[in-house]
């Protein structure tokens, strides 16, 4: 068992400073050799450097802000990940905000054209261009990804590789009218928060998996964005949303979509320790090394 650890400190996706420190914390936070103590082989080459691409002048395209910025760090984001995916690495990408999964997902779905994405927010992260409001792309990978969009000039790499039913949502609660219309439109399966209340985490994780991998016989992708958490688990977070998932919802996610076996990426997005203080830094830090435990085989027996 083999894992790439991809440091992502990048901020751009969205307006507050900070998010980009994450990686750091995750990797002094000790997480490598907490892999190592489950059995990985841990590579991690380091945190990604994009100097060179955020001195880019970039003005914004319509209201997005720093498009190109965004563009090419997920560029470059998604020719690693496909080149640890090809090497037989599982990849785990430490954010750095939520944009960053429009290289990590089009980095599997090179690797794996028949993988399924199960995303796991606060929010739907599907605005498009057009539907957008705050013009922040974090709020916008999905859409990217599907090619719900004219595509825009400067994210031509993207290639819409990823279909509707391959994608399921698990945590929503603050999704924006425009992106209500667009998951109603596209028949996009979201299990928001008053079905885990209905159902429980178990039944949603076994219907979401029912819906995209219904014979679990697909590479998965898993994307967390630590928001998806209540604010109480995991306060240091950009866009935090109150009524999200307990700390053991957090964990059982991650622990059945490793009983799958399926598991063949990870995300662990938007931990930003400068919005609270240091024992609420130091929390969510631990809460967001203890997810990626689980979703790489940690049991409680
Ligand atoms: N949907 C939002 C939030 C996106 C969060 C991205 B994530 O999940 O990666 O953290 C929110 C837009 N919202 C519109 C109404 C006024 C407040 C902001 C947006 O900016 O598009
Ligand atoms: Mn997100
Ligand atoms: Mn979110
Ligand atoms: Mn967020």
């Amino acid at each position: 068992k083999r894992v790439a650890i991809v440091g992502c400190p990048f901020s751009g996706g969205q307006p507050k400073p900070g998010v980009d420190k994450g990686p750091i914390h995750l990797v002094e936070a000790g997480l490598p050799d907490q892999l190592r103590e489950l059995g990985w082989e841990v590579t991690f080459d380091g945190h990604h450097q994009f100097e060179e691409i955020s001195t880019l002048d970039d003005p914004p395209i319509g209201i997005l802000k720093n498009p190109r910025q965004v563009s090419k760090v997920c560029e470059a984001v998604a020719k690693t990940v496909e080149g640890h995916a090809k090497d037989g690495q599982l990849p785990l990408t430490l954010g750095g905000d939520h944009s960053l999964a429009m290289g990590t997902i089009s980095g599997t779905l090179s690797q794996y054209p028949n993988a399924c994405v199960v995303w796991i927010d606060a929010h739907a992260d599907i605005n498009t261009a057009s539907t957008t409001e705050s013009g922040n792309i974090h709020g916008m990978p999905v859409s990217f990804l599907l090619g719900l969009d004219a595509t825009i000039p400067e994210f031509a790499w993207v290639k819409p590789k990823l279909t509707t039913d391959r994608i399921v949502y698990i945590g929503l609660r603050d999704v924006d009218a425009g992106e209500k219309r667009i998951l109603r439109e596209n028949g996009i399966k979201a299990f928001s928060m008053h079905e885990v209340d209905k159902y429980g985490i178990g039944k949603v994780v076994e219907m979401a998996l029912d819906h995209v991998n219904p014979k679990r016989d697909l590479p998965i992708h898993l994307s967390f964005d630590v928001d998806a958490l209540d604010p109480t688990v995991a306060p240091s977070t950009g866009t935090p949303v109150r009524g999200g998932l307990t700390f053991r919802e957090g964990h059982y996610i991650c622990e059945a979509i490793y009983e799958t076996g399926c598991l063949v990426a990870l995300d662990l997005m938007e931990v930003n320790p400068s919005l609270a203080d240091a024992e609420a830094v130091k929390q969510t830090v631990a809460v967001g090394c203890s997810l990626v435990r689980s979703a790489l085989g940690e049991t409680l027996l």
